[in-house]
Order: C-alpha cells, then structure tokens, then sequence
C-alpha cells in the first residue's frame, strides 16, 4: 500500500506559499486545502487515501479519464528527444507540424490552419488580435469592437477576462479593456418568461443586431461566444439561438468565434460542436480536451476566409514562447488518437449521452430539483426551494445561503465531484464514462441531494 503522503504538511506549506486561483486565502488555509494524489479512469484519490468520482473531468478537460500511459510514454519519448523548441525564426518541431494536419483533418470544413498557444485564455486573445489584424488588412481599420455575452467565460487573461461577462472579475482590474462590451446570455429561464423557447432564442439573438446598430456595423470586427456557456452554469440555449446568429454576423459581415474550450473534443459526442449548434464559425477557440489536460495547450482554428487574409498580410506579430510547444503537441496527438481508437465520439453520441441523458433527467423529480438538462457530456441541474412545472415560476433560494456551495461540501464528502455556479450543480465526466458508472454517479448525486435536502431543513431554509 503506497504510504500515504503528510497531509498536514503539505496544507501548511501550501497556505504559506501557494496563491490559489479564484480563492479566499484566509478562508482555504483555515479550511485546509484537499490535496489530490492519483487519478485512474474516472476515480481521484486524495491524500487521505479517500476514493471520489471526478464527474468534472478536472475542469471540463480530462475527457479520455485518468491514467492513460501511453500519453505518459508519447510525452516520455518527446522530452527525451527534444523536450522544447520554439516556433518563432523559421523554426518547427515535428509533433506540432503533425498535430496541425491532424486538426486540419478533424476540424469543420473550410479549417486549415491552427494558431497554437498555452491556453484558452490565450487563444481568446488571439482572436482578439486576429479579428483585428483582419479587419486592418480588409482596408477597414475602424473595425476593433468584438461583442460578447453576459456570464461568459472566455478566460483570465486581460483580453479573456474582458470577453467574459462575469462582473465579479471586471471589478478587479478595471476591466473590460475597451473595445470589448457584452448583451444578455440566451438564457431561456431567466430571460423567456411568455415566450417558447424557440422565440425566446431569435429574440436573444436579436439582442446581438440590436447593439450593431448602436455601434454602427462598420465599428464592430467580431462576436464570440460558447455553443453552450459552461463555467457560467451550463445555459443551454434554444435550437433558434445559433442559427440566427450566424444570419446577423453574416448580414453585417461580422467574424463569428466559437469558444469550444469545453465543447470541443468530444464533449458534445463530436470534434467540436460548432456543426450541430449551426454555428458555421470563421475562428474556434480549443485547449482543455484537446490533451484531455494532461499537458497545457490551447489555440485557434483558423477558416480559409481569415487565414487567407492572415497570410496574404506579411507578418502578424503574434505569439508565446510555448506555441506549439512539441510536448504538449505529442501529448495532443496520443489524445486524439485514443478518442478515435476507441471511437469515443460515436460512443458518447449514441450510447452514452443518450443514456445520461435519461438518468440526469431522473433527478429532476428530487424535492429541490427545479430543471435537471443535460447535451452531450455537460449537464446542469438547479436547486430550487420550491418546484414548478413552469421553470419561471419555481422559487430560488436567496443566493446568500450559498446552497450550492452547501451541496458541494455534501458532493466531496460522499465521494462525488460536482461543480457549484450559484444554486446550479453541474457535470462535465470523462467521455470514457460507462452507463454502470453513469448510474453510479447519478446515485450518487441523488443521496447528496438527499443530505442536502436534510441539511436546509435543519437550517430552517426550506
Ligand atoms: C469557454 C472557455 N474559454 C476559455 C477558457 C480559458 O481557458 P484557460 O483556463 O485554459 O485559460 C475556459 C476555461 N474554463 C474554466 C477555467 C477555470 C475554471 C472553470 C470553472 O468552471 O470553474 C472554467 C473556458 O471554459
């Protein structure tokens, strides 16, 4: 039995010298920090030696599951032959060469080209760059604002964080950066009371045609946003929703970014899910699945119509020292092999998606369950403190409860990994997930809701 590392040691050391992302400091080195040891298929083990079910693939990433050697070996292989070298001066290294093809090869048609950067965060302000340099080298230099949604995330960057719409990170740092400004997010709970969801889609798009008009259509160079918007709680939104969108991009002649950092590779039982959402994107923001995690990487596929221009325009002076870093691009590369091998996408499109589906749905009829939605490997279920047929008239908890932060602590001690937006509880699982592990976390789920349900009746708050 491997000896069990010292916790207690390691919490102390961390509260002293690690600066956590999105963290409370003083509240995480008062709580002590849970220190994740080993990972296997879909299981996490803690440093307790305590066993938990990663129904968040990580952060939306790990999509072939824990413990793959053969990417431990196809990354071994590349660090032992040449562990980095850039791609600035003429240079390239064969896993990055490799890697490009092949996602020229999965992407969407009319993709050929990738810009390759450490992360999403990255990526997203390549795109702000690119759609800049676009327009500049179109003769249409005024062309700079790009149009993003309320409760977004685009990343952490300065660029990233200003194509986010989360308030919470614009009042730290003075942000948006200019040029960057944001409409309401197509969701149908908070924003379609009256309407179907199909007409509450159209008229969440024509939210985006209002504020061209405002701008005045020759200012605006570009409009991002998520197939479904993940870290802001899984909004998914209605079948209406992309299609109009592209037709108002396409009637300004406005450049249209698909963020697929989670969407992409085979989270939605697809390479990217641009195609099914009718999105027909010019650039699509990629990094979490593309390694399943195991290495940093993120980029930009790139359509013929931009990168033409792109190409055709000198030199774009744009670029970190890690893009197309050959490590990570190995690790990419046995990633993306193991998801066609074990046709990974068919499987969660027509087996395991469908049967999650079903099962997540199922938790809906839970006492503080308002809606319980899943598409494709994403799903998000909200805690009401009472139920309704109509989801505009069910009753929210006052968000000061933090009920869901509550239903997390229950998730973590029961042996399940959840992540909490508000009084939304979501999952993102490793594509590998079988139909006997979906039911397992679905009953796992059901007994945290029930620990939970206990717990606010002891409080007093249901
Ligand atoms: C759609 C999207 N775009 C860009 C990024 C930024 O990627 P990097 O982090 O690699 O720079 C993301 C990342 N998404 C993300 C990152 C960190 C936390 C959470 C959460 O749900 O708590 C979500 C994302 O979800």
């Amino acid at each position: 039995v491997p000896v069990l590392p010292d916790t207690q040691a390691l919490q102390r050391l961390d509260a002293a010298h690690f600066l956590h992302p999105f963290t409370d400091h003083k509240a995480l080195a008062e709580k002590g920090v849970r220190v994740m040891v080993r990972g296997d298929g879909i299981y996490l083990w803690d440093s307790e030696g305590r066993k938990v079910l990663d129904a968040m693939s990580g952060l939306w990433c790990v999509n072939v599951g824990y413990g793959r050697t053969s990417i431990t070996q196809a990354v071994a292989r590349q660090m032992d032959t040449l562990p980095f070298y850039n791609s600035f001066f003429n240079t390239t290294t064969i896993p990055a060469v490799q890697l490009a093809a092949k996602l020229a090869r999965i992407a969407p048609d009319g993709f050929r080209h990738v810009f390759f950067t450490g992360s999403g965060s990255e990526a997203n302000d390549t795109n702000v760059r690119m759609v800049r340099r676009y327009w500049d080298l179109q003769g249409q230099p005024e062309r700079t604002v790009i149009i993003s949604r309320h409760n977004a995330y685009h990343g952490s960057t300065m660029a990233g964080a200003s194509l986010g719409g989360m308030s919470g990170m614009h009042v730290q740092g003075g942000l948006p950066i200019p040029g960057i400004v944001h409409i309401n997010q197509p969701s149908y709970a908070d924003h379609g009371m009256g309407m179907t969801p199909e007409e509450f889609g159209v008229h969440a798009a024509s939210w985006l045609e209002e504020r061209i008009k405002e701008l005045g259509p020759d200012k605006v160079a570009a409009f991002i946003g998520e197939p479904i918007q993940g870290a802001g709680g899984v909004i998914i939104p209605p079948v209406t929703y992309w299609p109009e969108i592209r037709r108002i991009c396409d009637k300004y002649d406005i450049l249209l970014i698909a963020d697929e950092v989670i969407t992409g590779f085979g989270r939605l039982g697809k390479w990217f899910a641009s195609e099914q959402f009718g999105i027909g994107p010019d650039l699509i923001t990629f990094a979490k699945g593309v390694t399943s995690g195991y290495v940093p990487l993120g980029g930009v596929l790139v359509s013929d119509k931009v990168a033409q221009v792109l190409v055709a325009g000198g030199d774009f002076n744009h670029g970190f020292t890690y893009s197309g870093h050959p490590v990570a691009c190995a690790a990419a590369l046995e990633n993306i092999r193991i998801i066609e091998e074990e046709k990974l996408l068919e499987q969660v499109a027509h087996d395991t998606a469908p049967y999650l589906k079903a099962r997540f749905a199922s938790l809906a009829a839970h006492p503080l369950v308002g809606t319980a939605e899943s598409c494709g490997f994403v799903a998000g279920l909200n805690l009401v403190r009472r139920k309704a047929g109509n989801v505009h008239y069910q009753v929210k908890f006052d968000p000061s409860l933090g009920v869901g932060m509550i239903c997390r602590g229950h998730m973590f001690d029961n042996g399940v990994i959840m992540r909490a937006v508000g009084d939304r509880m979501i999952i993102a699982p490793p594509l590998v997930m079988t139909r006997a592990q979906i039911d397992e976390m679905v009953g796992l789920i059901r007994l945290c809701l029930d620990r939970t349900l206990e717990d606010l009746e002891r409080r007093g708050w249901m």
